[in-house]
């Protein structure tokens, strides 16, 4: 994840479809709105404000957030800003650097054409099946996850991060974990001297099933910067043989889960960050307890008090 502040928990409200009001005949509205399996029902899911995550398999976005915004650096003179539509945002510029998802999805085929004529909804239409491969589920540690109904080879592109376009002066001090950063402009080298010109896609309260991918500190899929024609997306690619029935996972990075950040990942695997984090305060816990050992009649040192003190 781009960078995700804090975690905003998800709560979800059992409901019974059959009993048909109309609230909750309006939830079952697959299109519109998130559930996931549970092995008797199934949940609407719901974020913590209390508002429901709607699907959305598309970028939204509001030109007069931009209004103040300047100009990219990153831009060749002569752009559409402040952006009036999508394609002047994210347009694909350096799609040198970048291949093409073409218009079928969940499989690794990639279009190299720098002239192709793909379009945005025809990715859109490719991927809007998605709960024919994938389905939610709750976890038991990690809020809901997105699982494998098939098996995926290495390679394959899964789907796209969708939500609404915001900038990032907007989001500085959001606590969503739904934040996708992502270039725009010209791609530059991977480690740049100077911030690129980003923006946030915000899967919160519009966004695709993406949103519910969890970190693992052996993920199996990465987000990466890819194109749909001439437009920008961040894609979801398998790095791994995944079979079906597995969760799909990404890596968050080190500034979400990391040795020094305070949030406990659960993922679980033996090369967790966190339980290495947990294995190192031990040590060190240990360290200083020995640090104060201070017993009579059974001279110790002090590892913690420089020159050795005997007592
Ligand atoms: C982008 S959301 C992923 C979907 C989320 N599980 C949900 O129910 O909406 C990111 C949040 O999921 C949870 N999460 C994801 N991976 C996790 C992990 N490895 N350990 C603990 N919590 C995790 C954290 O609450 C995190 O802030």
């Amino acid at each position: 994840m781009g960078v995700p502040a804090t975690t905003v928990g998800i709560t979800k409200r059992r409901t019974s479809p059959r009993r048909g009001s109309l609230k909750i005949r309006r939830l079952r509205s697959r299109d519109r709105f998130f559930w996931y399996s549970a092995s008797d029902s199934d949940f609407c899911l719901i974020n913590s404000n209390n508002s429901v995550p709607e699907q959305v398999n598309d970028y939204t976005f509001a030109p007069s957030d931009f209004r103040h915004e300047l100009y990219p650096t990153t831009f060749p003179a002569g752009r559409v800003w402040p952006p009036r539509k999508v394609e002047d945002l994210v347009c694909a510029i350096g799609s040198e650097n970048t291949d093409c998802v073409g218009n079928t999805c969940y499989n690794g085929n990639i279009c190299e054409d720098l002239d192709c004529t793909h379009t945005l909804s025809d990715w859109k239409a490719a991927t809007s099946d998605w709960e024919k491969y994938f389905e939610l589920r709750m976890t038991e540690h990690r809020g809901v996850g997105v699982y494998t109904k098939r098996a995926f080879r290495q390679g394959t592109i899964l789907g796209w991060y969708t939500g609404e376009l915001k900038t990032v002066s907007s989001m500085e001090y959001s606590t969503n974990a739904y934040l996708m950063e992502i270039e725009i402009g010209e791609l530059g080298p991977d480690t740049p001297l100077e911030p690129i010109p980003s923006i946030f896609i915000d899967g919160e309260q519009r966004g695709n099933w993406t949103r519910f991918i969890n970190h693992s500190c052996a993920a199996d899929c990465v987000f990466r910067i890819m194109r749909v024609g001439n437009t920008r997306i961040m894609a979801v690619e398998a790095i791994r043989d995944i079979p079906r029935g597995k969760e799909l996972s990404v890596d968050y990075g080190q500034e979400y889960y990391g040795l020094t950040t305070k949030k406990i990942c659960a993922c679980g695997v033996p090369e967790c960050i966190s339980r290495k984090r947990a294995r190192l305060e031990k040590a060190m816990e240990k360290k200083k307890a020995k640090g104060k050992e201070v017993k009579i009649g059974n001279v110790k040192r002090c590892s913690r008090v420089a020159p050795t003190i005997l007592v």
